[in-house]
């Protein structure tokens, strides 16, 4: 997102996309369903792996289902309340690890290359932070559509399968408010460390969450306002591209806790429509376990990462390739001449 973007969103009507979201393609489950019967294997032999491929065919709307174009997408943008001093790195830092990303230096980049995915970068106006939500919304209804419509960018034709991640300093910080608003409960339980807070920055991170959910909840409308009063843009622009994956039938993987944060908007206005999302890692944020639950996902892969910038996606990527590759690339048990059991 430029400063001068060209788009112009309006948030009712990105809402309205929730009343035209495809549903589970059943046909194509029961296809993979039939077919994995018919694999050269015992039934269930390969565990979640069947789960998983039947979980992409449904949500591609197909069978067998192909991962051909993976895309990894990351939004990166600058949060106002990193001045409050709530990260343990500067602000700064989102831009340099932008070009960190596209000199090919990340976690990210590596993990891209090692699952074969495309990697894109959506860097979002970082010298223009969201405002400090302690001190009033962090965005506009403008500013927060402009954002979602962005994402919804990251889901071009073509694409097969969309793992999310992010980049943006302070943005634990703003997850855990968005997490606090939605579930309610303590700023405590969904404030963790981040990029490594302890002490008295972990107090002031907490009484942080606190005082913006306390400020902002009375005059909360629904969870796309809490989007824009305590989210950033990237965060709005994942909760856009997953609901743009939806519309064009591609399956999510979601990466950690502020990857999830933003998801959970879109939970929290509708329970299935994050039913084509899968999280891909647990991230050791404690929090996320906690976030996991409360939208009923249980997360693929627990590796002790807390990293962001969609490296636990992009992990949980290469299961997913396998899961598919598994089911698509088997011979049956008549294709195959082996005997199945009686
Ligand atoms: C070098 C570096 C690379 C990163 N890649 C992702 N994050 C992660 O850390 C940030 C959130 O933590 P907090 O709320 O504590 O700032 C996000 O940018 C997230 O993607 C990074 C953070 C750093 C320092
Ligand atoms: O799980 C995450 O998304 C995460 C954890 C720590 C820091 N940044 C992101």
């Amino acid at each position: 997102m430029s400063d001068d973007a060209p788009v112009k969103a309006d948030l009712d009507e990105i809402r309205g996309l929730l009343s035209v979201m495809p549903k589970a393609d059943e046909a194509a489950r029961d296809a993979a369903r039939a077919r994995e019967g018919q694999l050269t294997k015992p039934p269930g032999a390969l565990g979640r792996l069947e789960t998983l491929a039947e979980w992409v065919a449904t949500w591609q709307g197909r069978t067998p289902p192909r991962i051909e174009r993976p895309r990894v997408a990351v939004f990166a943008g600058n949060h106002g309340v990193a001045y409050k001093g709530v990260s343990a790195y500067p602000i700064a830092v989102t831009a340099q690890m932008v070009a960190n990303f596209q000199a090919g230096g990340a976690a990210v980049n590596q993990l891209c290359a090692a699952n074969d995915a495309e990697l894109r970068v959506y860097e979002m106006a970082l010298d223009h932070p969201t405002a400090d939500f302690t001190d009033g919304p962090a965005m506009t209804e403008e500013e927060c559509a402009t954002a979602m419509a962005y994402g919804m960018m990251a889901v071009e034709e073509g694409i097969d399968i969309l793992c999310l991640g992010e980049m943006g300093i302070g943005n634990s910080t703003s997850a855990a408010a968005l997490a606090h608003a939605l579930f309610g409960g303590k700023a405590q339980d969904w404030t963790g460390p981040g990029t490594g807070v302890t002490g008295s920055t972990m107090e002031l991170k907490i009484q942080v969450v606190d005082e913006a959910v306390t400020r902002h909840l009375p005059e909360m409308t629904d969870s796309f306002d809490a989007l824009r009063r305590l989210g950033g843009h990237e965060l709005a622009a994942i909760a856009g591209a997953i609901l743009a994956a939806r519309v064009g039938r591609v399956p999510v993987i979601l990466d950690g806790y502020a990857c999830t944060a933003a998801a959970s908007i879109l939970y929290r206005a509708d329970p299935h429509a994050l039913d084509h999302c899968i999280v891909g890692h647990l991230s050791a944020e404690p929090s996320h376990r906690r976030l996991c639950e409360a939208i009923g996902k249980q997360p693929l892969l627990d590796f002790g990462m807390r990293l962001g910038e969609g490296s636990g996606a992009a992990v949980a990527l290469g299961i997913v390739k396998s899961a598919v590759a598994c089911h698509s690339g088997m011979a049956t048990f008549a294709e195959a001449g082996v005997s199945d059991k009686d």
